[in-house]
């Protein structure tokens, strides 16, 4: 092929297109779709980093096009598989060629030792990117054998060597330096767990799985049933297949225990892969991969987008959990890429949860996709008891403690007999909500049904979602009374209360303070799994997934803080939060117990919760999506604006809105504009301006260029985000 379209390494989004560049006759034939190389960009002709995206024969004007200048490695970094995957993302989150290339690539490969680049053919199929290597020493003997192989720090540490002997050692031949690459890869090793004898739900579910002709797959399974046991089974099958499997956790916190169930089960050739590695880990762990010397990956939802060449499965453990979707541009939602990737690549796609995500229930539903339900824990073991405690009782009993009596008293009894306790602060409800601690009532927007915040600024309430306001006041309209709060409790506070109320327990805490160090979730988790605490405090990170079977006993201590989230799901987070969290207790052979305490006895979400009726709640809920056409009956796109100039900014976004309301007001329901939850982020200004209906790609794609028009027409003073399905509205 004579032609190429490349998608230059340029963050710029007028670059966001297809550069057609010539390939120089000495190149010909070795330029293949997908490859990292190198071409003459701008006025100046800078070389810059590029990807093959399509290569042909025929083109017009080829006077003035530029020869590429070099290929970096033969071997290509992208599939044509990936850029499938990367086109079809490009339309459906409105991200950029390049933002879709880089989840393929670990940031590394752009890096590294640049080699001076020359036109040559070549043969070395080694990648570019920033390997590490280190100096090691080869020790001979005197008939020159070679007898051991040092470090370097194992040279000096192992015989106290000084720099001036050793270079003598070398001078006389003894000794040998000479560089060597080195991996960054976690090799720790596991105790072995054997296999166990699958229940008859476990072994159908496989069954299905594994003879069906059709890829997706939601596990609908109660906390305990034991689907990371089947999860395991599959991996199993597809090794057995010469096939590689992804693993997707949703939470950091939940690695080290699905890390020490697999390596103990499978051993190596596992990558464990997460944002908590460094760049070069990421690229060493990424190259490996690509190298086929990976069977398994273990990790966060970049994961998906490792090198697997023969891909068999991917599993979504905990696929509710909002941290599926990313938060950075592609703004993307990894069950939904996991499906994507499923067709793409026909691989099996496992979509597991207790409490599985509304649009993805809905979404199977549609399609007649297999939901597999298991409805019963293993070994027998029962659902806990959950007892609902309302707090707005325990003020009336004069109780102003965080803790019911009830809760406290359990606590104690558990302490007693050395049972193991789980106590859940829901952190994200940790904000600025208002209500009545004496009635419970919360303030809310009349029009949108979603909780009012307050704002400091202006001292007001203000819905943003639809920007309505209304003053603040201490007095409750429902009660009259004066005690109207805006909430705040943190698990440090609660962590330091409990040691003064129960001063001989010992107890931990997992959060976004006691986490920082790379090693803190495992320390924390296997700290706790061999009793060696009695109490641990958490707040979403260990709400799912963790297995304890000695937690008897949970405490939530304010399950509604998540319904006064003004977002539309906050409804169904409060549910799964609910059975998550209660899901930690009595998984094994004692029986478990659940103190739920709440200022919202009557909402339904906790209602259902209570039962552990997922298709109650889902019945409810889809009533209400329905009439207030939020997902999955429509889609929603949010358009975010920012600036540090707050006149320019709300000037601009009223304008803007204008001009969409004009051309899209009668088609689409557009709410705003209104600042945004958050209203000031870093000295920027935040407005938003939220579309609902059922928003065609190709609209969704004039908008955004609207969107992009807008801002370049301000110079940039004005910035701007876009995000189809936001699960942060903040
Ligand atoms: N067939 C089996 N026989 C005995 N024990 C089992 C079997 N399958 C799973 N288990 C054990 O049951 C416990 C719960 O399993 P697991 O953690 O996989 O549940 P889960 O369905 O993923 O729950 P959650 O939704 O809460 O994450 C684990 O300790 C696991 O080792
Ligand atoms: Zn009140
Ligand atoms: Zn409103």
């Amino acid at each position: 092929m004579k032609y190429c379209g490349v998608i230059v390494n340029n963050e710029s989004i007028a670059l966001d297109k297809l550069f057609t560049y010539r390939i120089p006759e000495n190149l010909r034939g070795f330029v293949e779709i997908g490859q990292h190389i190198k071409v003459p960009f701008g006025k100046g002709n800078k070389l810059k980093d590029a990807f093959v995206i399509s290569m042909f024969d025929e083109c017009e004007n080829t006077e003035k096009l530029k020869e590429i200048s070099d290929i970096c490695a033969r071997e290509p970094v992208l599939s044509d598989k990936n850029i499938r995957l990367i086109n079809l993302m490009r339309k459906r989150y409105l991200c950029t060629y390049l933002e879709g290339i880089k989840l393929f690539l670990p940031r590394g490969l752009l890096k590294g030792k640049r080699e001076k680049i020359k036109l040559v053919l070549y043969s070395n199929n080694e990648l570019h990117g920033k390997y590490k290597e280190e100096k090691y020493a080869s020790i001979y003997n005197t008939v020159k054998e070679n007898v051991a192989k040092y470090s370097r720090n194992e040279l000096s540490k192992e015989f106290d060597y000084s720099l001036s002997s050793i270079n003598t050692l070398v001078k006389h031949g003894f000794l040998e330096i000479k560089e060597q690459r080195v991996n960054r890869v976690d090799e720790r090793t596991f105790p072995h767990l054997p296999k166990k004898n699958l229940t008859m739900e476990q072994l159908i579910a496989i069954e299905e799985i594994m003879t069906s002709k059709r890829n997706e797959f939601l596990l609908h399974g109660v906390t305990g049933s034991g689907k990371t046991e089947i999860y395991m089974t599959l991996v199993e099958k597809m090794l057995e297949k010469g096939k590689q499997s992804i693993i997707l956790v949703p939470e950091i916190a939940l690695t080290p225990q699905m890390v020490e169930r697999f390596k103990g089960r499978f051993g190596k050739d596992i990558t464990v892969y997460h944002s908590k590695l460094s760049e070069g880990e990421k690229f060493d762990e990424w190259h490996r991969v690509k190298q086929g010397k990976v069977k398994i990956a273990i990790g966060a939802r970049s994961a998906l987008f490792l090198p697997f060449k023969e891909l068999g499965l991917i599993v979504v453990d905990e696929e509710h959990e909002s941290t599926y979707k990313s938060d950075s541009d592609p703004k993307y939602l990894a069950t939904e890429i996991a499906l994507i990737k499923g067709n793409i690549e026909n691989c099996k796609v496992v979509l597991g949860s207790a409490t599985p995500n509304i649009e993805t229930y809905y979404k199977f539903k549609r399609n007649f996709w297999k939901i597999i339900s298991i409805e019963k824990r293993v070994d027998g073991a029962e659902m806990p008891e959950i007892e609902l405690i309302d707090m707005r009782q325990e003020l009336e009993n004069n109780n102003k403690s965080f803790l019911s009596a009830k809760l406290y008293e359990e606590i104690n009894e558990r302490l007693e007999k050395k049972e193991q306790i789980i106590i859940f602060l829901n952190r994200r409800g940790f904000s600025t909500f208002i209500s009545c601690r004496k009635c419970g009532y919360v303030f809310k927007c009349s029009n949108c049904d979603i909780s009012l915040t307050y704002h400091q600024k202006s001292g007001m309430l203000h819905c943003h979602y639809c920007g309505y306001k209304e003053s603040s006041t201490k007095i409750c309209p429902e009660c009259g009374s004066n005690y109207v709060k805006y909430f705040g409790l943190g698990t440090e506070k609660i962590q330091d209360e409990m040691e003064k109320l129960f001063p001989k327990a010992r107890i931990l805490r997992m959060d976004h303070d006691t986490t920082r160090n790379k090693d803190a979730y495992e320390n924390i988790y296997s700290d706790f799994k061999n009793k060696k605490a009695d109490i641990l405090i958490g707040t979403q990170m260990i709400a799912k997934g963790l297995d304890f079977p000695d937690v008897t006993l949970v405490g939530i201590i304010a399950a509604d803080l998540t319904l006064n989230l003004p977002d539309f799901r906050s409804n169904e987070r409060t549910y799964q939060l609910i059975t998550q969290v209660s899901g930690r207790a009595g998984r094994g052979a004692k029986e478990g117990k659940v103190i739920l305490q709440t200022y919202s006895p009557d909402n339904y979400a906790i209602l259902y919760a209570l039962n552990y009726d997922y298709h109650g709640f889902l019945e409810e809920e889809l009533k209400i999506r329905e009439l207030m056409n939020y997902p999955p009956f429509g889609r929603v796109m949010m358009i975010n604006i920012y600036s540090e100039n707050e006149n320019m900014l709300i000037k601009g976004v009223h304008e803007f809105s204008h001009k969409l309301k004009a051309y899209y007001g009668g088609k689409y329901n557009i709410l705003g504009p209104c600042p945004s939850h958050i209203s000031k982020i870093k000295n920027q200004f935040r407005w938003q301006i939220m579309i609902k209906g059922n928003i065609e790609y190709a609209d969704a794609f004039k908008i955004k260029n609207m969107v992009y028009d807008m801002s370049k027409s301000t110079y940039n003073k004005i910035k701007v985000g876009l995000d189809m399905n936001p699960y942060n509205t903040l």
